[in-house]
């Protein structure tokens, strides 16, 4: 049976962490994969990372507005090519913000218009978003789990996804181990976490080769999450 045909619902799978699926149209899967195609490519392309343990990461990452590497952030691709990192774009920032308002909502939370919502800093203008991890998972591409913590900011991360489905796995700050909730993020899918899950545990355990749109012509999964840097 197609499961496409119900709708599935938004879901607050902690406090804070925030599943709304299909919130990128399919028109917008398609634009963000072509913006993604171009950042991939050399120079400060699409690279793997090699872990201070000696291991690769089997997921590859392109990097914009800051270099993410185990474990800091840099202007250049300091472990790799060298390269001044690309410019993280003001579209995608518009989206991170968008993201945000739409998942917490501006009421719920009681945040400003335009504000960041949970994990924000009050009053003041939010800091704008000025860091994209671009993630390309093949078919055995796999990420532990994780803390995002090398930002200084606390403002929500914003994840989206295309491609094939994935399994996400969102735990607790407390540690990398249980309890957790598995999560199914498809193409086009938004989550988003802050406030009191900003520092959770996550990772992707397995991703569901074959399970991309026919239409996006992706074969794999991409991330991208949209993060404000605070440097
Ligand atoms: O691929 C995902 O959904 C998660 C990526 C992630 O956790 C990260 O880039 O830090
Ligand atoms: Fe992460």
């Amino acid at each position: 049976m197609d499961d496409s045909l119900f709708p599935r619902p938004r879901a607050e799978i902690a406090p804070g962490a925030v599943h709304v699926p299909d919130w990128l149209t399919p028109a917008a899967q398609a634009r963000t994969l072509a913006a993604c195609r171009e950042w991939a490519r050399p120079p400060a392309g699409l690279r793997t990372v090699r872990m201070p343990s000696g291991g690769e990461m089997s997921v590859r990452t392109v990097c914009l507005g800051w270099h993410w590497f185990p474990y800091g952030y840099a202007r250049t691709v300091v472990d790799g090519d060298g390269a001044p990192v690309k410019p993280f774009p003001p579209w995608l920032g518009e989206l991170a913000r968008a993201a945000v308002a739409d998942a917490y909502g501006t009421e719920a939370h009681g945040t400003e218009a335009g504000g960041t919502g949970a994990g924000g800093t009050g009053s003041a203008a939010p800091p704008p978003y000025d860091i994209a991890l671009v993630n390309f998972y093949g078919p055995d591409a796999k990420m532990g789990m994780h803390q995002d913590r090398d930002e200084e900011s606390d403002a929500p991360v914003v994840s989206l996804s295309l491609g094939d489905t994935c399994v996400f796995r969102f735990g607790t700050a407390s540690g990398r181990g249980r309890p957790w909730t598995d999560v199914e993020l498809r193409s086009g899918d938004l989550f988003v976490f802050g406030g009191p899950a900003r520092r959770a545990f996550h990772g992707v355990p397995r991703t569901l080769p074959g399970t991309a749109p026919p239409e996006l012509g992706l074969s794999g999964r991409l991330n991208l999450t949209l993060r404000v840097s605070g440097l």
